[in-house]
């Protein structure tokens, strides 16, 4: 069966790449959208074998998040909410880039062994998203036309159902939402069990519960101006606040860069990867009074970087600073429960050294009534949420505003237990883990969750801003001709090989006082990352620069 569906992939599917090769990276497959028709096509097929594998649904987004409007690309969400495993990404690579029927066939065999069996009588359902971008539409159907494909009972080619009477492959097109929500519809979905996605009012509805609890009695009136990159995140800013305001909840978002003028603006000079990377305003910013909030989200709505203005200059809440006060609250909250509860915040090599040892402070302040520790891991929600999973409540974040909290089953049930007993702090506990995404990193969900928890806590921007101060520091790129002859230790803190690329690293490290700094090939972009860290921004940039020239191998 695995050869007529190689078959059909072939016959029905846009030509195979030629002459190129792609690879399901940090985030999904990522290029010009030019050249994605073939690799959607097959996304399609490859979410429809994982949805037909595991007998719940998966979930694909088109999407290419931060980057330029030009491109494009696709993240596959697996039937737990998440992001896709590994070595289903590494099927997705090797099927993406099959030309022949052959090759097709035994990729299919070899990481699916039990397609054959499973394809009779099988059913699988994929909810499928996309952004704002130009190209969104015509991929999203080539997406859609993939996991048909799997499905077809006409022409006489491979459907895994066509003797048995099974519903084939189904697709449930959500249009145009924020990544979060797709990972959120295919986790609702299979928690409930009925084959059924829950319509998108379920979000909304979802957060202002939570918000209801959180605020208690509290009379708010709370405003953020939100960067929405000129992409997805204004729809659903809007639909949120029409909620907030049916729950009479006194928060407001007022959306900027809402994407209604010309579609090359996405991520354009504005969102959460202008700021965080530039440390810029974006274009835009409406004219306000000089205590507003603001709030940047990138094109597809998965990360969120918090901002207000000190002299016309921009003071940066990034990832870090978010992790921070999740975890300042929730240190608190299981202080005051006594639940005895672990909590792991995860970071990446990019979190700032300043968070880094502010967060091991508060937790050792805590640490009668929390274990925890810091952790580092390699780059990609992935990996933060992988590790995150090891804790009773994981806070992850990457520096760019990725992440979110997450609370493990055996966690809920003791909360709730808790909560029913009437203790307040697990009631907020319980609330809390209903306001934030549990599936991935949410611009929409955090960015409420950080204005509940300022509300509540009362803390200023300012005042949160003052919990550490970031040393200084750069991030920089290097073109070079193979970036993946560059391989890195798993946290990638340190190269091992070229070796001598690791040694003159440490040569410029030791000149510089507090300094830091590490070398790793990007997942997205073809490009070398450098990061500097010292104790002055000159410093740090020198010491970036000298790290740059060295990253001159012949090998590379
Ligand atoms: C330094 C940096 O910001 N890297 C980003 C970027 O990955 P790279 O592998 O560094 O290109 O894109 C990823 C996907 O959006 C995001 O998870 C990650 O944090
Ligand atoms: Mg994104």
């Amino acid at each position: 069966m695995s050869k007529a569906l190689a078959s059909a992939i072939l016959q029905k599917g846009p030509p195979a790449l030629s002459g190129k090769t792609i690879t399901y990276g940090t985030a999904g497959f990522r290029a010009n959208a030019d050249m994605l028709e073939c690799v959607m096509f097959r996304v399609g097929v490859v979410a429809a074998l994982r949805s037909l594998q595991t007998h719940k649904m998966v979930g694909v987004m088109v999407t290419a998040s931060h980057n330029p409007a030009a491109d494009n690309g696709s993240k596959i969400v697996d039937q737990d909410g998440g992001m896709l495993v590994h070595e289903w990404e590494v099927f997705a690579t090797r099927l993406a880039n099959s030309t022949d029927e052959a090759d097709m066939s035994s990729t299919i065999d070899s990481f699916y062994p039990d397609f054959n069996s499973q394809a009779a009588g099988g059913s699988a359902t994929v909810v499928l998203g996309r952004d704002t971008r130009v190209s969104s539409p015509k991929l999203a159907e080539l997406v859609k036309q993939g996991i048909l494909t799997c499905g077809d009972r006409g022409g006489g080619v491979c459907r895994w159902h066509d003797t048995c009477g099974g519903e084939g492959a189904k697709v449930v097109d959500l249009g145009i939402v924020t990544t979060p929500q797709v990972h959120w519809a295919v986790l609702r979905a299979n928690q409930k069990g009925d084959g059924q996605v829950p319509p998108l009012q379920g979000y909304y509805e979802e957060h202002a519960q939570a918000l209801k609890v959180l605020l208690g009695s509290k009379q708010t009136n709370v405003k953020f101006h939100v960067d929405c990159a000129n992409g997805v995140g204004a729809k659903a800013v809007e639909e949120m606040n029409k909620t907030l305001s049916e729950h009479s909840i006194g928060f407001s978002l007022v959306p900027f860069n809402v994407g209604d003028g010309d579609p090359e603006l996405l991520n354009e000079g504005c969102g959460a990867e202008h700021v965080q990377k530039s440390r810029k305003l974006p274009s835009g910013v409406p004219a306000s009074g000089g205590n507003d909030k603001f709030a940047s989200f990138d094109g597809d709505a998965d990360r969120v970087v918090v901002w207000y203005k000190k002299d016309s200059n921009l003071v940066l809440l990034d990832g870090d600073k978010i992790a921070a006060l999740f975890s300042v609250y929730l240190c608190h909250l299981l202080d005051a429960s006594k639940l005895k509860l672990s909590l792991g915040i995860v970071q990446t090599a990019y979190a700032n050294g300043s968070s880094t040892s502010f967060m091991s402070s508060v937790l050792a302040k805590h640490k009668e009534n929390v274990t925890g520790e810091v952790s580092c891991v390699a780059t990609g929600v992935k990996h933060l949420h992988h590790q995150a999973l090891h804790y009773d409540i994981g806070v992850y974040f990457e520096a760019n505003g990725h992440g979110t909290v997450i609370f493990s089953d055996s966690a809920r049930s003791k909360i709730e237990e808790r909560s029913r007993g009437g203790d307040a702090a697990a009631q907020t506990l319980h609330a809390f883990a209903s306001l934030i995404n549990p599936a991935i990193g949410d611009a929409l969900s955090d960015l409420l969750a950080v204005m509940v928890v300022l509300e509540v806590e009362g803390i200023s921007l300012e005042q949160w801003a003052g919990y550490y101060e970031d040393l200084p520091s750069i991030m920089t790129k290097v073109l070079v001709k193979d970036r993946n002859a560059i391989k890195t230790t798993k946290d990638e803190q340190r190269v091992t090989e070229p070796k001598e690329l690791q040694d003159a690293v440490d040569a410029a490290v030791s000149k510089v006082e507090q300094g830091r700094c590490f070398v790793r090939p990007s997942g997205t972009e073809d490009c070398v990352r450098v990061y500097a860290e010292a104790g002055k921004q000159e410093t740090a940039n020198k010491l970036a620069e000298d790290v740059g020239t060295d990253i001159t191998f012949p090998s590379l």
